[in-house]
């Protein structure tokens, strides 16, 4: 996937952005415009290790401790993009998802990866949360409350769009360890795909339509999303900070 398919220089006016820009969509606006996050977060060394097979088992064990947490928020917000979309055609993907969220990763994966790592029932149920857990938590559960489609969006979009992008790193061949091979594998793949050509096309859908005050709102969704899950993979890697990603994800609400 190319990380910066147009030129022009990034505008926080969509609409000036758009005249110029190779790829006008409005995702590729708000991805654009949390660089150098994005591609900070697609990058990572922390997600690179899981496509080579080579992450540490106590770090892997970190991870999934925390990111099961993440998971139940996010499956939250996924009942949350039911409720707030604007028609049935667009409620059924996230119902589809949903379910196999409910169903595959929670209860296979998750549950076979941290037993295979040595993971205990707390950690599964009542894990001692990071702080970046507890602030990527919080603003899923902010998005869910606002039951603010595009800004639903745009917190489901980061997260699985980012996802796609290093997994779409891996090479050849698949780790050994199911732990590694199967992350990889729940974040690629045909299905995977179409998913996050779903979230995106909602996006570039109703950006266009939105006023300059709404998408100020969904980019700063967005960016604090971008900002989360680099802070995620730093954690994940045992605490290593990313250098600073810039102006563009602070982290800071605008
Ligand atoms: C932190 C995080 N971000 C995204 C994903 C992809 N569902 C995840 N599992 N965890």
């Amino acid at each position: 996937m190319s990380q910066d398919s147009r030129q022009v220089p990034w505008s926080d006016s969509y609409d000036e952005w758009r005249a110029d820009a190779a790829d006008p969509a409005f995702s590729e606006w708000l991805r654009s415009g949390s660089e150098p996050g994005w591609t900070a977060v697609v990058t990572h060394p922390f997600a690179a290790s899981i496509t080579r097979g080579l992450t540490p088992r106590e770090d892997m064990r970190r991870y999934l401790v925390q990111d099961f947490q993440f998971v139940d928020a996010f499956t939250a917000l996924l009942g949350a993009a039911v409720a707030s979309a604007d028609s049935f055609e667009s409620r059924v993907p996230f119902g589809r998802f949903l379910g196999e969220t409910a169903t595959t990763e929670e209860k296979t994966y998750f549950h076979r990866a941290l037993a295979a790592l040595g993971a205990s029932e707390a950690d599964l149920t009542a894990p001692a949360l990071e702080p970046v857990t507890v602030d990527f938590r919080a603003l899923m559960d902010e998005a869910r409350r606002s039951l603010d489609y595009p800004v639903i969006l745009a917190v489901l979009c980061v997260a699985e769009w980012s996802y796609l992008g290093w997994a779409s790193l891996a090479e050849e061949p698949p780790p050994g360890d199911f732990v590694h091979r199967e992350w990889v594998e729940l974040h690629e793949g045909p299905a995977f795909r179409a998913w996050v050509a779903f979230l995106r096309g909602e996006l570039d859908r109703l950006g266009p339509a939105l006023d300059a005050r709404e998408r100020a709102r969904v980019l700063d969704v967005f960016r604090r999303a971008v900002r989360l899950e680099l802070r995620f993979f730093d954690m994940a890697a045992g605490g290593q900070a990313s250098p600073p990603a810039g102006p563009d994800v602070s982290g800071a609400p605008s």
